[in-house]
């Protein structure tokens, strides 16, 4: 993002002057002094004693027995700030949030936590938070919004006096709101559009909705070039982090709290990278063999040619494609922390590139992780469905049918290609597979569960079935991601 973009200045604009020179070397602002004084006062209002804070990672980020959290005025005062900015939809929220958080070095790891599940929050069930509140002055609203999600969150007695002040009506009448008589569009958290498809396609429904405003386990994929899950697992459980096996992918290993990962010896050593339990299933339908050619058609920062590469134990050749240059330049350092010498990054300027062509029927495997909707993967980034359109539905589904017919071209004869989206909706999955068959008589499709069965994999009974031999995950029924996948195979 370039130095002067609005999103990089969007935190920074309400950034206060810098003041007082607290210490030589170190200056302290305004907003810095103000809230250090407003948590003294609090402190000493609530009774609050100070007491060692949890020490190891894994208890930073852990949710917090109920009752047990003291939403004080700079929680409010924060979370209403970055609401301001997130809540119109006008970027990612993962990067707002990060500026957010950098834009607030005096921020505490425990204020951090509470304001971060606040934002999560009022993304998840912006619908009803945005049905309950009433119409208010747009400078009381953030606040409101933020009184409104951490009372929803841990209960209006959680929160400080002096941070509700003159909102307590309003913030009970927020809290009062009926939401079984709201639509059902607004009950299930989905602009109408996205729920009208979801609608049509699914008949437990409810069950997906609920679990789409939950939030996620972080699932790691064991580099078995490197370790054993069993010795990732026993690594853990020395460290005192609680991790189990991921049900379905024989290298996952799933943990219920988030620990700051990233600074541990297993995963900057490479033993260890972050990946959804379904990202892992994707890659285990390729089934990429030792000294295969291999293609990653849509490969981004390498998630999922990380996991091939290892199947392919460092052997064979594994291209990997992508039209964003700058994503693809975060396989290198990846691939080195993994241990992998086999993987070839090519930025490619489309799915019709001079490139690619030459390549045509040489390849025995490719992957197409087709850009989607991302509808699948709602729990982890709720802001996608405020912000997607049926247009850009469109757009991207006229994406998706030309990378897979491009993509398509490369695999020879007897060769297997794994088209994969991380969306729910029909058209991005089923539809774009049949359009391609329809039109491709020498291809076939493979029922996923016969491929998953060949490397022991067995899902629960009906839950493969019941896709006619595509795959398509479900997070409230495998805790995973809502990933599809179709196995083609090329007969002549
Ligand atoms: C779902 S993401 C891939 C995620 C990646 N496979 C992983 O596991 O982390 C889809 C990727 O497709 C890329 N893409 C979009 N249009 C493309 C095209 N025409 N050809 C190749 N890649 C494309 C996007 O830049 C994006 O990185």
């Amino acid at each position: 993002m370039p130095e002067n973009h609005p999103r990089r200045r969007a935190f920074e604009m309400q950034k206060p002057r810098r003041t007082e020179r607290a210490e030589p070397g170190r200056r302290r602002t305004e907003r810095q002094i103000a809230a250090d004084k407003r948590r003294r006062e609090e402190r000493a209002r609530e009774g609050v004693v100070k007491k060692a804070g949890p020490k190891t990672p894994e208890h930073r980020m852990a949710p917090r027995a109920p009752g047990r959290v003291r939403v004080t005025t700079l929680i409010v005062d924060e979370l209403a700030r970055a609401l301001k900015v997130i809540l119109k939809f006008d970027g990612p929220a993962d990067v707002l949030m990060k500026l957010f958080f950098k834009s607030n070095p005096q921020l505490g790891m425990r204020d951090r936590g509470i304001i971060a599940e606040g934002i999560y929050d009022a993304l998840r069930r912006y619908g009803t938070l945005r049905a309950a509140m009433r119409p208010v002055h747009p400078d009381r609203a953030p606040k409101l919004a933020a009184l409104a999600v951490l009372a929803r969150q841990h209960g209006i007695e959680a929160i400080s006096p002096a941070a509700i002040g003159s909102e307590e009506g309003p913030l009970k009448n927020v809290l009062a709101f009926d939401a079984s008589k709201a639509p059902a569009h607004v009950r299930a958290e989905l602009p109408q559009w996205m729920f009208d498809l979801i609608e049509a396609q699914y008949p437990d429904s409810q069950d997906l909705y609920r679990a789409m405003t939950e939030g996620a386990p972080l699932d790691l994929r064991v580099n078995l070039l490197k370790a054993t899950r069993e010795e990732v697992l026993a690594e853990l459980e020395k460290n005192g982090v609680e991790a189990l096996p991921t049900p379905l992918s024989p290298d996952g290993v799933r943990l219920p709290t988030k620990p700051g990962l990233t600074r541990w010896p297993i995963y900057k050593d490479g033993l260890v990278d972050v990946q959804d339990e379904g990202s892992q299933l994707i890659a285990r339908l390729l089934t990429p063999r030792r000294r295969e050619m291999v293609c990653d058609f849509c490969a981004g920062a390498g998630g999922k040619t990380l996991a091939l590469g290892a199947l392919m134990r460092s052997t064979g050749s594994l291209y990997a494609f992508d039209v964003n240059e700058k994503r693809l330049a975060g396989l290198a350092p990846r691939m080195r922390r993994a241990g992998l010498t086999n993987v070839h990054p090519i930025a490619i300027r489309s799915e019709q590139d001079q490139r690619v062509r030459r390549l045509n029927g040489k390849f025995d495997r490719v992957l197409v992780d087709a850009p989607c909707t991302g509808t699948g993967t709602l729990r982890r980034n709720p802001d996608l469905k405020w912000r997607l359109s049926p247009e850009e539905l469109e757009r991207i589904n006229a994406i998706q049918k030309s990378v897979l017919a491009s993509a398509a071209k490369l695999v020879k004869k007897g060769g297997r290609l794994v088209y994969a989206t991380c969306s729910l909706l029909k058209r991005e999955n089923q539809d774009v597979v049949e359009a391609f068959l329809a039109v491709n008589p020498g291809w076939r499709l493979v029922p996923v569960k016969e491929v998953f069965e060949q490397q022991g994999i067995h899902f629960g009974s009906g839950q493969l079935e019941r896709f006619e031999g595509y795959m398509q995950l479900l997070p409230h029924v495998n805790n995973t991601d809502g990933f599809f996948a179709a196995v083609l195979e090329r007969d002549e």
